[in-house]
């Protein structure tokens, strides 16, 4: 047995090689032609790489939950069937026979430093599951694959279930300061309801500082999409690893002001099409964010048109500049977990109190508003394809008035940002703005996916002030649309 190798046998009597390299945790057994015929189901190593009699699979340190030394040496760890499959989550153990227990001992403590480079997994999690949240599956989705998965890593979960609108909110406000975290278990209602939770505790500040780890229950789950990409967005194992490897990730909010009542809004605010789209198909939750299409088809037949004068203060309106900026991010920021979080001043890209900055107008008719942070509002509309977390700013895109055919057509690489360079997407960095609704205006204004009177409103941006779990220091979702409709290769 080397450093780097410990072997264990399982209760087979299998022997089982355990070996760390720079990147991965090798899981290594010799099987027999029975064994490997019953691979698929429930097998500690369900995917073979050869046709050889031995079994080898190479479990990146991320997928790693935990490795432990009791009775038994057991790995807890994440894996795809296939690259397109969804994480499953597997556990080899195996005693050590007569060998050594000290090197086995200090064998498990180096595969968990390499796992959490370092760190150790979070011990004290508040768990706050929405039962009603989306299809009403959030239940047995934390019960099933996401609890399995903390309790491995030893974490400490205390859960509530809600059971009444702004029930989240009035757990957050009392809410114990010594959480190591904040798990979501819903959609991005329930987020917007804990942060205005903690902007109502009696130490705020502290409050804000908890990050929030949001698991994927909903029907948009925008914000679980932005933090972990298209792929793991709405895979509930995958934000289950994000709670465990994520590092804090600060995030600018809104203050969100109508008729002199203060909310917080960490999404969107939405006027017109758009916002209806979310009212039309309320009674469609179970059909998940494929209700959102369906909305969008039917407000293509309607074409409601939306009247209001929006004053921005504006930081930007260079459609090239802010796609280069998204794009510089990312290319600077290492793709790698970094040891420690990104500094504060590092990360800042537009400075929105400097003195330059102007209000301006705009009060065309148009068909939409759609201002917020984050690439996806939900799985089938990168909305924000430029926004940055904490760039200082909100994102404000306005859509001109454009025949119904144009409207279908934009649907196609909507997923994908493609419709931010269309001309008729007017598109805005600012630092505040105001909304005043025409007198007799119709329609919906939608804040983080709730209804909010049509009445005026102003929103403020609240630079840095919430804290999430991410895996990355910027938005997963990469903007691959260039100008001209030009397709970029991801990371160039
Ligand atoms: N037990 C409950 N019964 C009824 N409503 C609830 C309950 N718990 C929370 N709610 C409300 O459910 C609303 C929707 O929650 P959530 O965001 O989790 O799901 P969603 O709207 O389906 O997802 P998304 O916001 O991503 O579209 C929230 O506004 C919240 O106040």
């Amino acid at each position: 047995m080397s450093a780097r190798e410990l072997t264990i046998t399982n209760n087979k009597g299998t022997s089982i090689i355990l070996k760390l390299t720079e990147t991965s945790l090798e899981i290594s057994a010799g099987v027999d032609n029975a064994s490997r015929r019953r691979r698929s189901s429930g097998s500690p190593l369900p995917f073979l790489k050869s046709k050889s009699s031995t079994m080898v699979i190479h479990v990146p340190l991320r997928n790693v939950v935990a490795v432990t030394s009791s009775d038994v040496v057991g790995v807890s760890y994440l894996a795809r069937k296939s690259p397109k499959h969804s994480l499953s989550f597997f556990r080899v153990e195996g005693s050590l026979g007569e060998r050594d227990d000290t090197l086995a001992k200090q064998w498990c403590e180096t595969a968990m430093a390499a796992a959490y480079h370092g760190r150790t997994p979070p011990k004290k999690l508040k768990v706050v599951i929405n039962p009603r949240g989306g299809r009403g599956q959030a239940g047995s989705i934390f019960t099933d694959k996401v609890e399995p998965i903390l309790n491995a890593a030893g974490c400490v979960l205390d859960v509530t279930y809600t059971t009444h609108p702004k029930h989240a909110l009035e757990i957050v406000q009392d809410l114990s300061l010594d959480f190591d975290a904040l798990v979501v278990v819903s959609g991005d209602g329930l987020i917007h309801e804990v942060l205005n939770g903690f902007s109502k505790h009696t130490q705020p500040d502290k409050a804000f500082c908890i990050p929030i780890a949001p698991i994927p229950a909903g029907s948009g789950n925008g914000l679980s999409l932005n933090l972990l990409g298209l792929q793991d967005g709405l895979d509930p194992r995958a934000a289950a690893l994000n709670v465990l490897k994520g590092l804090p990730l600060k995030i600018d909010l809104f203050a969100f002001t109508q008729r002199n009542q203060k909310r917080i809004s960490f999404m969107s605010q939405t006027v017109g099409l758009m916002a209806n789209i979310d009212i039309d198909t309320e009674h469609l939750r179970w059909m998940g964010d494929l209700r959102f299409v369906l909305g969008f088809l039917r407000n293509v037949v309607t074409l409601p048109t939306c009247k209001m004068e929006l004053s921005i203060k504006l930081v930007e309106q260079d459609k090239g500049k802010m796609a280069d900026a998204v794009r510089a991010r990312r290319a600077d920021a290492s793709s790698d977990i970094p040891a420690v979080p990104m500094s504060p001043s590092s990360e800042i890209i537009y400075d929105p109190g400097s003195p330059g900055d102007t209000w301006i107008k705009y009060d065309k008719p148009c068909l939409w508003v759609y201002a917020g942070k984050g690439p996806y509002v939900s799985r089938s509309l990168m909305q924000f394809p430029v926004s940055q977390p904490d760039d200082g700013v909100i994102d404000i895109a306005i859509q001109e008035i454009i025949p119904r055919k144009d409207l279908l057509a934009a649907m196609e690489g909507a997923e994908k940002g493609r419709c931010y360079w269309f001309g008729t997407n007017r598109y805005f960095k600012a630092s505040a703005y105001s909304a005043k609704p025409h007198a007799k205006s119709r329609g919906a204004l939608m804040v983080d996916g709730e209804v909010f009177p049509m009445q005026e409103f102003h929103v403020e941006v609240l630079p840095r002030l919430g804290t999430l779990l991410s895996p990355f220091p910027y938005y997963a979702p990469e903007f691959t649309f260039g100008e001209n409709g030009t397709v970029l290769k991801p990371g160039s």
